[in-house]
């Protein structure tokens, strides 16, 4: 575990130590080095550090031999391709063949509210995105929120639909981030954990697609199912949909 001492990170060792067919061999956190000698025999490595950690992270593991899932934010196009093409100079060096799974939300209730809102998305002339999550969060907006507006601005290109109706001419700042032509907005709360709200707009009607995750053990079942099979899907996985056929 990366990022052991961390509020994901030690949730998702009592959640191995408590599954009959997983060990935990190693905790690594800030300071340690990700080496064989330190991985201790690890088979697959989960990472829950920092954005800037992360990237760095996931290189050294497949430099290991060893398998990763990442739930950490931060990953952009770029920093995926750089997997991609590390993975494939492993594999074409006659290397183990290694998969990599980077979901930005492990959550069920999140991925299927992504999976609605990607369905939903052609069918409204207005979409946005709202976050909500606890004030110690280091990044903004979340990577739930930016996968979910990339997916929602894709289906909308797909259908041939323009950009969201809008005639603010000054105040933009009040307006939140722009992901891909979709306006996402984050609020920071004590209190609150992990929660989205993704409203469609169309004359005369609203549609409200809402996730919460209350507690981190919500994000236990999707971690362990990518443990489980991330060993099975060689190359870079993005997203635990496809693990969960809902792609
Ligand atoms: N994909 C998902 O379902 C979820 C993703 N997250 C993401 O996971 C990340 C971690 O979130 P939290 O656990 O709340 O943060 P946290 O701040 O509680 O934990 C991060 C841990 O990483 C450690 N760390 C920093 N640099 C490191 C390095 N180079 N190597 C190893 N460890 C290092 C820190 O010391 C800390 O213990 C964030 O990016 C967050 O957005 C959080 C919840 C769910
Ligand atoms: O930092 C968090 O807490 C979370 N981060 C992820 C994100 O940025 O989307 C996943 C979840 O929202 C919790």
């Amino acid at each position: 575990m990366l990022g052991a001492a961390g509020r994901m990170g030690a949730t998702v060792c009592a959640a191995v130590e408590g599954a009959a067919d997983l060990e935990l061999v190693a905790r690594l956190d800030a300071g340690d080095e990700v080496t064989p000698q330190t991985l201790r025999g690890a088979q697959v490595a989960v990472d829950f550090t920092v954005p800037s950690a992360t990237e760095a992270n996931v290189h050294a593991l497949i430099d290991a031999g060893v398998h990763a899932v990442v739930g950490t934010t931060g990953w952009t196009d770029e920093s995926r391709g750089r997997v991609v093409e590390h993975l494939a100079r492993v594999a074409a060096d006659g290397g183990p063949s290694l998969g990599v799974l980077i979901a930005p939300n492990f959550g069920l209730s999140a991925v299927l509210a992504m999976t609605f809102a990607a369905k939903a998305a052609r069918y409204f002339e207005s979409a946005e995105v709202v976050e909500l999550h606890h004030p110690d969060k280091v990044d903004a907006p979340s990577g739930t929120a930016r996968h979910t507006a990339a997916a929602i601005a894709a289906a909308r290109a797909d259908a041939g639909l323009g950009p969201s109706p809008d005639a603010t001419e000054s105040g933009w700042e009040a307006r939140g981030a722009d992901v891909d032509g979709v306006r996402v907005h984050a609020v920071r709360l004590r209190g609150l954990v992990a929660h989205e709200e993704i409203l469609f707009g169309n004359a005369g009607e609203q549609l409200v697609i809402r996730q919460d995750s209350f507690d981190r053990v919500s994000f236990m079942p999707g971690v362990l199912l990518a443990v489980r099979e991330v060993s099975a899907r060689p190359g870079l996985t993005v997203g635990l949909e496809n693990v969960l056929d809902l792609a």
